[in-house]
């Protein structure tokens, strides 16, 4: 892909104080993600990964090192991204038109547009006719779309992904990641996704990076996912690149899986 990357990470440490001692989270993280690009990040429990996109959101200053979006340096908020968590922040006294506009509410638009615009995005992830629900009305995969359509309504230029679809069912999340790649398709967002399924992570991405064991762990390695697009996730899983691919990655992320388990242990023991 050419041109400038839009985001861009240089050298980024993060130590958490615990208590009087410091933990390095991540150690000299560099990244850059193309615009348009669709990038998963996996990696061991505790790696940092959530800590990178924490970073990249804006919701967390960097120890050292730091983060240029579209080449300007990143202070406070992201305001071009947009964040999808593990557990949905849908608000649940409010219904889910309601949550869908809470966004556009925030920058000002103004009632009926922001109506009509979280009308369209409800539409397009299959939520038409659930306006008027509340969020204890609806499954869990719709509980999901309400919140992607809550995200995407505000037209963020990256969508920054936490483990977004762990909690579902293995078939509505099928369904969730196909819809996802439609609008990524449709919208050209730049994507940051976390993922422990690396079946996920290869079926979805351009790219994906896989960080090393913590603590203080670091990019370890990249690998371009140079599978056909549009993808049929039904089918791009039994292709043999896929199977190479998939391969190819787990065979590196189980060292630092070993790796993180033995400092576990040694520090459980120690
Ligand atoms: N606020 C905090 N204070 C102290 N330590 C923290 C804090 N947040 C995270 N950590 C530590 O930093 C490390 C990285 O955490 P992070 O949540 O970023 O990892 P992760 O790779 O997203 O984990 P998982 O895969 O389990 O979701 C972990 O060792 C974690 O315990």
């Amino acid at each position: 892909m050419v041109g400038r990357p839009l985001v861009e990470l240089d050298n980024v440490t993060v130590a958490y104080r615990a208590g009087d001692r410091q933990h390095v989270a991540v150690t000299d993280v560099n990244l850059e993600v193309s615009r348009g690009a669709f990038v998963s990040v996996v990696g061991p429990t505790g790696c940092g990964k959530s800590t990178v996109l924490n970073v990249v959101a804006g919701l967390l200053a960097p120890t050292s090192g730091g983060v240029r979006i579209d080449g300007t340096s990143l202070w406070g908020r992201n305001t071009r991204a947009g964040y999808l968590f593990q557990q949905d922040t849908l608000l649940p006294w409010k219904t889910v038109l309601e949550n869908v506009c809470l966004g556009l509410e925030l920058a000002g638009v103004d009632r009926a547009e922001r109506r009509e615009q979280a009308r369209d995005w409800l539409s397009r992830v299959g939520l038409s006719g659930f306006e008027d629900a509340h969020p204890h009305q609806l499954s869990g995969g719709m509980r999901k779309r309400t919140a992607v359509a809550q995200v995407c309504v505000c037209g963020p230029e990256i969508l920054l992904m936490d483990e977004p679809f762990s909690a579902l069912d293995a078939q509505t999340r099928q369904l969730m990641e196909n819809e996802l790649l439609t609008l990524w398709t449709e919208a050209g967002t730049t994507v940051l996704f976390v993922t422990h399924d690396l079946d996920e992570a290869v079926s979805l991405s351009d790219e994906i990076v896989l960080f090393s064991a913590g603590p203080a762990s670091t990019v370890a390695r990249r690998y371009e996912v140079d599978l056909p697009r549009p993808r049929d996730l039904m089918r791009i899983r039994t292709a043999r690149r896929f199977g190479e691919l998939y391969e190819a990655v787990w065979s590196d992320l189980r060292k630092e899986v070993m790796k993180a388990h033995g400092r576990r242990d040694t520090v459980g023991h120690g």
